[in-house]
């Protein structure tokens, strides 16, 4: 007797790195009072990519190890690093969004694709400008920085009739490493025979912090005026001016604070959702003489995660 098996397979290929050099500035970026951020010159476009082909057609080439309907994943990366030639666009969303309508019109052998795009971060280098003294900004020169980042990711389909059609998306920024060394607390928590934590009316708060929103609308990230794209720059600024300014309760009562002035300031935003995980350090010791100078130290290597999603209703 046979037994009914069923699978689930995708494929693909991933971390591709594209540096598109002079793509086509950011501009159109509508102000938020949390942040300088503007615009971005594009001097350097630099992503890795993920291309995740999903659906049934390929199944025969792991059943049979016949692949006739499958695109080899060296010609993805080929066809990817092509198009960032051609792109247009000047972000993220608008590049995943080219590929996956050109992979989708290109391949009648893929049905489903979801694509990913996590930033390589470059900051311009600081040089001496014209008058002495005086420091400019390179327009050439790039340090590769090694924090926090962009990232976002859209799913496409081609329906019966050939048209290709975005299913979800969602855009983030992560990885950010925030360390607040006054105006945060953790106190008035359960308490029994297990606690051995003190009450911490003033703690310095560490947080490891990943922050993902979707929009409303997919017309307010795809547009090419960008009136309505929410740079990840502005969230992360705005993230930051929370923190700075809000004395919290715990990191749960802070992820909350943060999620409520997004959808505030973003109103084409449907949801925001947080990972947070809490790094505060241990004192160690602490000055006699200055009681606000103090020296911190690894904690135990667990760590709290702290999750949380905000919905607007319909
Ligand atoms: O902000 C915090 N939330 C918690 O749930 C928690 N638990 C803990 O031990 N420390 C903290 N801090």
């Amino acid at each position: 007797m046979s037994t009914e098996l069923s699978f689930f397979t995708s494929y693909g290929k991933l971390r591709i790195p594209v540096y598109r050099v002079y793509a086509p500035p950011l501009v159109g970026i509508m102000p938020i009072p949390e942040s300088p951020f503007t615009g971005r010159e594009n001097t350097l476009f630099a992503y890795e990519i993920d291309v995740e082909v999903l659906g049934e057609n390929f199944l025969p080439a792991y059943t049979r190890g016949d692949n006739s309907h499958v695109v080899a994943t060296d010609s993805m990366k080929n066809f990817v690093l092509r198009q960032a030639l051609e792109f247009t666009g000047s972000t993220i969303e608008e590049f995943l969004d080219l590929l996956g309508r050109r992979f989708l019109q290109t391949y009648a052998q893929m049905e489903r694709l979801r694509l990913s795009g996590r930033e390589l971060p470059f900051a311009r280098v600081t040089v001496p400008g014209k008058e002495p003294g005086v420091f400019a900004a390179s327009g050439v020169l790039f340090n590769r920085s090694h924090s926090t980042y962009a990232v976002a990711t859209l799913a496409f389909e081609r329906d019966d009739s050939g048209s290709v059609s975005l299913l979800d998306h969602h855009c983030g920024q992560v990885d950010m490493e925030l360390f607040k060394v006054t105006g945060s607390s953790f106190s008035r928590f359960v308490r029994d025979e297990y606690t051995t934590l003190q009450e911490r009316v003033d703690r310095p708060l560490f947080v490891y912090l990943d922050v993902y929103w979707k929009y409303i609308d997919d017309q307010a990230f795809l547009a090419h005026d960008h009136a309505r794209y929410v740079p990840a720059e502005q969230v992360r600024d705005l993230l930051q001016v929370v923190f700075h300014e809000f004395v919290s309760e715990s990191i749960q009562h802070l992820v909350h604070e943060m999620g409520q002035r997004l959808l505030a300031r973003f109103p084409q935003l449907a949801e925001v959702s947080f990972e947070a995980q809490n790094r505060t350090r241990d004192e160690i010791v602490a000055s006699t003489t200055d009681k606000k100078i103090k020296v911190y130290s690894d904690p135990f290597s667990a760590y709290g995660v702290i999750r949380l999603t905000v919905s607007r209703n319909a």
